[in-house]
């Protein structure tokens, strides 16, 4: 059985001032029986040094070093305390431009950094009407997660965009068929895809957290706006470890 995992992507949210917020929740789960990870924005990473949590960056750069202005390494993030990054959230993939190779380029510069990638995929609301769903996750999964992955450094995060921050939720079925078929990929590419963490991603709260987390292959969540408030996280964390 892979590790459940709840982590939070707080975006483009928090200042110094926010760090509270994962005192608390660190207070409140120092023993808890499953894996959570932050991601904050770069700015508070090294901050975060010592928490009892694993801390991830939300994006890195394909190489290590080099004339990018703006841009983070995953060895920068590795050096400021980090042991995750989210690679090819749909925000950097709609935003950026980013396409299936540059996240499987990104994922693998995590891997050489030492960092676990979480590798987020997911279709979009004319895709799913157009009943294209698996056949999109199949390219995905196929261009964006590299041959080098394992259940160790890798974790899919299936986040429909249509989902995010919107309040709409796929119904369950939905979310089990696109996770058993993640879940056969997996096991089709790789000797360890049993272990290999799935999560679910797109409008989790406290309130849907349990349902979600009855799911087959669903290992946990990527949380995005009920990740910013110890009150809000914690019932999801609350949630997963009772499933
Ligand atoms: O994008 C997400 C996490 O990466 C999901 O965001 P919300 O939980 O705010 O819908």
């Amino acid at each position: 059985m892979p590790r459940k995992l709840a982590a939070g992507n707080w975006k483009m949210n928090g200042l110094r001032s926010s760090l509270v917020e994962i005192q608390k929740l660190a207070e409140r789960h120092s023993d808890t029986s499953v894996d959570v990870l932050i991601c904050p924005p770069a700015t508070l990473i090294e901050a975060c040094r010592g928490l009892l949590f694993d801390i991830g960056g939300q994006d890195c750069h394909t190489a290590q070093s080099g004339a990018h202005t703006g841009d983070i390494s995953a060895e920068m993030l590795s050096d400021a305390g980090a042991t995750y990054v989210l690679t090819g959230h749909s925000e950097r993939r709609t935003d950026h431009g980013e396409t299936n190779a540059t996240v499987a380029a990104k994922s693998q510069a995590a891997y050489d950094a030492g960092l676990t990638a979480v590798i987020c995929i997911g279709e979009t609301l004319a895709e799913r009407e157009d009943g294209t769903t698996l056949d999109v996750i199949d390219q995905q999964l196929a261009q964006s997660v590299p041959d080098t992955a394992t259940a160790d450094n890798t974790v899919i995060a299936y986040e429909p965009v249509w989902a995010i921050g919107t309040g709409k939720v796929p119904s369950s079925d939905q979310i089990a068929e696109v996770h058993s078929h993640i879940r056969a990929r997996m096991l089709d590419r790789f000797a360890d895809g049993a272990d290999m963490r799935l999560l679910y991603g797109g409008s989790v709260k406290g309130s849907n957290a349990a349902e979600i987390f009855s799911i087959a292959n669903v290992d946990g969540a990527l949380v995005g706006g009920a990740s910013l408030k110890a009150d809000d996280f914690s019932a999801i964390i609350n949630a997963l470890e009772e499933s």
